[in-house]
């Protein structure tokens, strides 16, 4: 989708990725409302980002993703993006952990379908949903993380698999990055299990939020690409090229480039 002009609602944008995702779509002359629970950070960002690009094409919203009715109370001029993006890594608040991985991105799934279907008056869109490469593989480390995980890509790839969705419009897409140098990867004992050896397990294939930002817009200027599993990682071949997860059933080579 060519994003120029076009209205996002992005969640978790005050900082790491979706900060960076917030900043690349306005470069494209996107227009921006995105929120987040931390007020003074995403305040800072607010005003960073109007000074670069226009008060009219960026605005700040303090919500909380499991509230409901915020998510709601802040939908939406127009909206022809939805980046559910908001996330936290913390086994010792599992539940707390699901409903901000999975219950607040389903919701914001469908408060988007709700808004944007062709075929109820909207004008179509794109639901991106913000996964991880957890979503595709088991990872020992953090088993409630990885199963919020897993939730998304089953329910986004099945909405997108809907007979109908060409008649309502909407496009949808799970973005699936390795782990990547963001607050999410800065935990307490006990938030992972053996975090020493996660850590040790990802320091060479660590990502910065740039090549994951940089990947998500490839995304969503492709046209193509319906319900696509969409992974960022170093060391199978390159971080930016398009690749399709097909086949999970071993690391030797789980991934299938198209
Ligand atoms: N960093 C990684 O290793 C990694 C890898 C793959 C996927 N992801 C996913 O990327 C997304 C962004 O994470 P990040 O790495 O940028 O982490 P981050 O902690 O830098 O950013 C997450 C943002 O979400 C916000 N947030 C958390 N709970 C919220 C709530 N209840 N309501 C509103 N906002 C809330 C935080 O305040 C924060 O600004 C998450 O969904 C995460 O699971 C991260
Ligand atoms: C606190 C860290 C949270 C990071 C979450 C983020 O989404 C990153 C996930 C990255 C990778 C997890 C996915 C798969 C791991 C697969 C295999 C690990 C095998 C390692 C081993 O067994 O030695």
């Amino acid at each position: 989708m060519d994003v120029s002009g076009k209205g996002v609602f992005l969640t978790g944008g005050a900082r790491g990725i979706g900060r960076g995702m917030t900043e690349a779509l306005l470069a494209k002359g996107a227009k921006v409302l995105f929120c987040d629970l931390i007020a003074d950070l995403g305040k800072a960002a607010e005003a960073d980002l109007q000074k670069q690009y226009g008060a009219d094409n960026v605005v700040f919203r303090q919500c909380d993703v499991t509230d409901g009715d915020q998510l709601k109370g802040e939908k939406f001029g127009a909206v022809d993006i939805c980046v559910n993006n908001a996330g936290i890594m913390d086994e010792r608040v599992w539940e707390k952990m699901l409903a901000i991985n999975t219950t607040a991105q389903i919701r914001g799934s469908q408060l988007a379908l709700d808004h944007m279907r062709r075929d109820r008056g909207g004008r179509g869109g794109l639901i991106i949903n913000t996964v991880s490469l957890a979503g595709v593989f088991p990872s020992y480390f953090f088993p409630v993380y990885n199963a919020s995980k897993h939730a998304m890509i089953g329910y986004t790839t099945s909405w997108a698999k809907n007979p109908k969705m060409g008649e309502m419009g909407v496009k949808w897409r799970c973005l699936c990055p390795n782990a990547v140098n963001t607050n999410l990867l800065v935990f307490e004992e006990n938030q992972v299990y053996d975090g020493d050896k996660f850590l040790e397990w990802i320091k060479p294939r660590m990502l910065e939020p740039e090549e994951v930002v940089e990947a998500f817009m490839k995304l969503i200027q492709e046209e193509e690409g319906d319900g696509v599993i969409y992974g960022v990682f170093k060391g199978l071949g390159g971080v930016f090229k398009k690749r399709r997860l097909v086949d999970a059933d071993g690391e030797s080579n789980p991934i299938v480039v198209d």
